[in-house]
């Protein structure tokens, strides 16, 4: 029986009504890369019963969005340049990824969700990196074709010994980038697992947790089906995902 995974999801308005969503990529890797099947959580923040719902799965993934997680949520002011926000998102996600680390629920974060596991640990966020000395420019290329926009482009250096580099048995590897805000203060407890060359955090875990736990700043659901890297993270999560649906019985 395939194991279950929790997904987040962002609010947007369409139509005239609110949607409560998330990218088919995401759920296609989830599928046919980590064997395991996708739920959509509604993004009703502090109205989930976490503990319920935790109970009933085994993975969550938290999905990139182009919105950024509210600055309030990391002690900053906030400015209409740091729009779009998703502040039904951020309640979401925020104390689930908290729920699903104590619970030892595999999780795996995604660009945004990298972002928001390192707010829910205390940690901090930069804004507009690409306009920062020395560092480049991590925003999607400008175009209107998705396979460009996802293009893979730079290399990430792979700390050794950590988690991402058990997954990937690799040094290095090339990533795609479609970001412009990046980890600032890095949150306690949470350990470095791949660096761009410009020191932008690009991978994260978190040191002595009780399950899987990986946050990349890149998109590995996008190339799952034909980038060697990308399928390893979804397999990987999917293993740990299968092994606690195991547990449960
Ligand atoms: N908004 C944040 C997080 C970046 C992120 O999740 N990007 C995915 C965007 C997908 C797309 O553009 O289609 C940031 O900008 O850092």
């Amino acid at each position: 029986m395939a194991p279950v995974v929790l997904v987040s999801p962002d609010v947007r308005n369409f139509q005239g009504y609110d949607w409560h969503a998330a990218p088919a990529t995401y759920l296609e890797a989830t599928l046919s890369r980590a064997g395991a099947m996708p739920l959509i959580l509604p993004a009703f923040g502090e109205r989930i019963d976490l503990d319920a719902v935790l109970d009933r799965v085994d993975g969550v993934l938290c999905t990139g969005s182009r919105s950024n997680v509210h600055p309030a949520r990391y002690g900053v002011v906030p400015t209409a340049a740091m729009e779009p926000f998703d502040e039904a998102r951020d309640a979401t996600t925020l104390p689930l990824i908290r729920a699903a680390i104590r619970r030892g629920i595999p999780l795996l974060c995604i660009c945004r969700g990298l972002q928001e596991l390192n707010v829910a640990l205390g940690g901090s966020l930069l804004s507009e990196v690409q306009e920062e000395e020395g560092r480049m420019d991590h925003r999607a290329p400008d175009s209107d074709l998705q396979e460009a926009r996802f293009a893979i482009r730079h290399p990430v250096r792979v700390a050794a010994g950590g988690c991402l580099g058990r997954i990937l048995g690799a040094e290095a590897v090339d990533v795609n980038s479609l970001h412009r805000q990046a980890i600032g203060h890095l949150a306690e407890g949470l350990v470095v697992e791949a660096l761009a060359e410009d020191g932008v955090i690009e991978a994260v875990s978190v040191r002595d947790a009780p399950g899987f736990v990986l946050g990349v700043q890149w998109h590995p659901e996008y190339w799952a089906a034909t980038d060697g890297p990308s399928g390893a993270i979804f397999e990987a999560f999917g293993a740990a995902a299968r092994a606690r649906a195991a547990a449960r019985g």
